[in-house]
C-alpha cells in the first residue's frame, strides 16, 4: 500500500484519482506533524508552503515522487531529489489563466487606485480627486518572461489597447510577431515600458533581475508588478525607488519571504499587495490538484508521467513502444553487474536496429539503473542513474550503430574494468520477449528473468551431468538450461534457470567440481 502525504491545502475534489486508487492511503497532514511517519511515505504532494529540502529527503528514505500542485518548483530542492532518484512533477498549465487574470486585475487596480479608494470609502471618506488614475489604453506594458502566463497576459493587455514589449531570451521573432508583441532586449523594455511585469521562474539568473541598476534605466513614473516569485524584483531596491518617487507604484502578489511579516514596502500607499493569490481560484486549484493526482497515480501504476521536471516527457504512445526495450535494458544492466565481480570504469552502450528510433538516452539510464540495483544501497532509477555513474567514476558512452548482429534490434554493452572487458547483448523478439543473446564472447540465448546460474566451465564430457546431479541431490529443479561454446573442448558457458532460489550449499558443491572455472548466481 503506497502512503501518500498531502502536506499543503490541495483541492479535495482534484485528489479524486488518488482517493479512488485502491493501492494508496492518503494522509492529509503537514510534514512537521509528529503523527506523520515520514520514513514510510512514498509520495509527497505540496503547493508552495512546504519546503522540500535535502533535510526533508533525508527523513523520507521511501519517497519516490514529489508532486507540486502548481508551476514553480523553487520550494523543492530538485537537485537533491534527482540525486536520490525521486521524481519531481508539477502541474505546469493548470493555473496559467488564473495567474494571468490576477496579474491583469492587479495592474488595473494599481492604475486606478482601487484598493486605496475602497478603503477610503469604507473609512467614510469621499476623496474623488485623490484617486485619479491612469488608463491602460495606449500604455506600453513590458513583460519579462513570455512563457505561459506572460503570453496570456499579453493577449489580454492587447485587447485593452496596450502596446506590449517583451523580453525573453527564448522567444523567437516569429512567435513574437504571431502574438503581436515587440520582441526586445531587457534594456529596451526597461527604457520604454510604462508598466513592467515579471513572469520568469525564480532562478540564480533571475534573482534580482530587477535590481538598482535595472531600476535606474526605467522611465520616471514607471509601475512594477510581481505575480511570479518574490526576489525577481529586489525588494530593497524597489523600496528605494518608490521612496524617491521614481517608481510610481507597485503591485505584489509574492514576496522574498512568505508571509512577509513587517515589510518595508508596506509603508507606501502606492504599493498594493495580495497574499500569493495568483493561482487561488476554484478552477486553478481543481486543475492543478487533478493534474498532480493523475500523475502520481500514473507513476505508481508504472505508466509514463508527462510533467516531470527531472525525467524526459513521453507520450503514452511512445512509452508503449519503448516499454519492452526499457525492460530489456534494465535486465541487461542487472545481468551485467551480477556477472562481473570487479570495479567497472567504463560502460559503452551501442544501440542498433529498430530500437534506434526510440529515446535511447532513456534506455541508457534504465540500463544503468539495472546495473546499480544490485551493487549499491541507494535507490537508482532513470532520474539519478547518470549522476550515480559519474559520482562513482564510471564513464558512460552511448552510440548508435548499423550493425545489429543479425537481429531486428540490439542493445550491446561493453563494461571495462582495470583488467578486462565484458560484453553482453540483448534483443527484443516479437512474440518471444527479451533475450540475452551474447555473454562474454559466447553466443547464447536466454530469457533474462528469475533465478539464474551463470557457469563458466571447460567443455568436457560429463560436466553438465555432474552439475545436474548435484542440483538434483539438493532437490533443485532446473527449469531451463542453455549452453554456449566457441570450440570443442575449449571454454564454455552454461545458463541455468530455477523455479526457486538455489541454496549456498549447492552452489559451494558446484564450485568444487573439476572443470568449473567460475560461477555467478544471478537474481533478476
Ligand atoms: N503568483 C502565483 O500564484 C503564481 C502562479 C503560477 C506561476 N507563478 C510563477 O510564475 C512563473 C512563470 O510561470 P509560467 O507558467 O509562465 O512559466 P513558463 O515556464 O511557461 O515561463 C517562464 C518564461 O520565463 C522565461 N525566462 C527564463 N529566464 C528568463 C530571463 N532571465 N529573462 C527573461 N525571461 C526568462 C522562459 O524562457 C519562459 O518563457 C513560475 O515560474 C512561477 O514562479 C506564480
Ligand atoms: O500553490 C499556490 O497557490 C501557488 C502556486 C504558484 O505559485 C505556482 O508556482 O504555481
Amino acid at each position: 500500500m503506497y502512503q501518500i502525504l498531502v502536506a499543503d491545502a490541495i483541492n479535495a475534489e482534484g485528489l479524486q484519482p488518488l482517493l479512488e486508487y485502491k493501492d494508496a492511503v492518503i494522509i492529509e497532514k503537514k510534514v512537521t506533524d509528529p503523527e506523520v511517519e515520514l520514513e514510510k511515505i512514498d509520495a509527497l504532494l505540496v503547493r508552495s508552503a512546504t519546503k522540500v529540502t535535502e533535510e526533508l529527503f533525508e527523513k523520507m528514505p521511501q519517497l519516490k515522487i514529489v508532486a507540486r500542485a502548481g508551476v514553480g518548483v523553487d520550494n523543492i530542492d530538485v537537485n537533491a531529489a534527482t540525486k536520490r532518484g525521486v521524481i519531481v512533477v508539477n502541474a505546469p498549465d493548470g493555473n496559467t489563466i488564473s495567474t494571468a487574470e490576477h496579474t491583469f486585475a492587479m495592474m488595473a487596480a494599481l492604475m486606478r487606485n482601487i484598493p486605496q479608494a475602497h478603503q477610503s470609502v469604507k473609512n467614510l471618506e469621499w476623496k474623488r480627486n485623490e484617486f485619479v488614475g491612469n488608463e491602460l489604453y495606449g500604455k506600453t506594458l513590458g513583460i519579462l518572461g513570455m512563457g505561459r502566463i506572460g503570453t496570456e497576459l499579453a493577449k489580454r493587455s492587447k485587447a485593452f489597447g496596450m502596446n506590449v514589449q517583451v523580453f525573453d531570451p527564448f522567444l523567437t521573432n516569429e512567435r513574437a510577431s504571431k502574438l503581436g508583441v515587440q520582441n526586445s532586449s531587457l534594456d529596451e523594455v526597461l527604457e520604454h515600458a510604462d508598466i513592467i511585469t515579471v513572469h520568469t521562474p525564480l532562478t540564480a539568473e533571475t534573482k534580482g533581475l530587477i535590481n538598482e541598476k535595472a531600476l535606474s534605466k526605467t522611465k520616471k513614473g514607471v509601475y512594477f508588478l510581481n505575480c511570479a516569485r518574490g526576489g525577481i524584483i529586489d525588494e530593497d531596491a524597489l523600496a528605494t525607488f518608490i521612496g524617491n518617487g521614481h517608481v510610481a507604484g507597485a503591485a505584489l502578489d509574492v514576496f522574498e519571504v512568505e508571509p512577509p511579516g513587517e515589510y518595508p514596502l508596506f509603508k507606501f500607499d502606492n504599493v498594493i499587495v495580495t497574499p500569493h493569490l495568483g493561482a487561488s481560484t476554484r478552477e486553478a486549484q481543481l486543475n492543478v490538484a487533478t493534474q498532480v493526482a493523475k500523475e502520481v497515480r500514473m507513476f505508481f501504476e508504472d505508466k509514463p508521467v508527462s510533467n516531470s521536471i527531472n525525467l524526459p516527457a513521453m507520450s503514452k504512445d511512445i512509452f508503449e513502444r519503448i516499454r519492452p526495450f526499457h525492460y530489456l535494458a534494465k535486465q541487461i544492466g542487472s545481468t551485467l553487474s551480477q556477472c562481473i565481480n570487479e570495479g567497472i570504469q567504463e560502460i559503452s552502450i551501442t544501440f542498433s536496429g529498430s530500437v534506434t528510433d526510440l529515446e535511447t538516452t532513456y534506455l541508457t539510464k534504465a540500463l544503468l539503473s539495472g546495473f546499480f540495483k544490485n551493487r549499491i544501497d541507494i535507490y537508482v532509477n532513470e532520474v539519478n542513474a547518470l549522476l550515480t555513474a559519474k559520482e562513482r567514476g564510471i564513464t558512460v558512452g552511448e552510440k548508435i550503430s548499423t550493425n545489429s548482429f543479425g537481429y531486428a534490434n540490439c542493445i550491446s554493452v561493453t563494461a571495462k574494468s582495470e583488467t578486462r572487458q565484458f560484453t553482453i547483448r540483448g534483443t527484443f523478439i516479437d512474440h518471444y520477449g527479451p533475450r540475452i543473446v551474447y555473454l562474454n564472447d559466447f553466443n547464447i540465448d536466454f530469457y533474462p528473468e528469475g533465478n539464474l546460474l551463470y557457469i563458466q566451465h571447460m567443455d568436457r564430457p560429463g560436466v553438465i551431468g555432474r552439475v545436474g546431479k548435484i542440483l538434483g541431490d539438493h532437490s533443485i529443479n532446473i527449469a531451463t538450461m542453455q549452453v554456449g561454446r566457441k570450440q570443442v573442448g575449449g571454454e564454455a558457458i552454461m545458463i541455468l534457470s530455477f523455479d526457486k532460489p538455489i541454496d549456498d550449499i549447492a552452489v559451494n558443491k558446484l564450485n568444487e567440481l573439476d572443470d568449473i572455472v567460475s560461477m555467478n548466481h544471478i537474481l533478476l
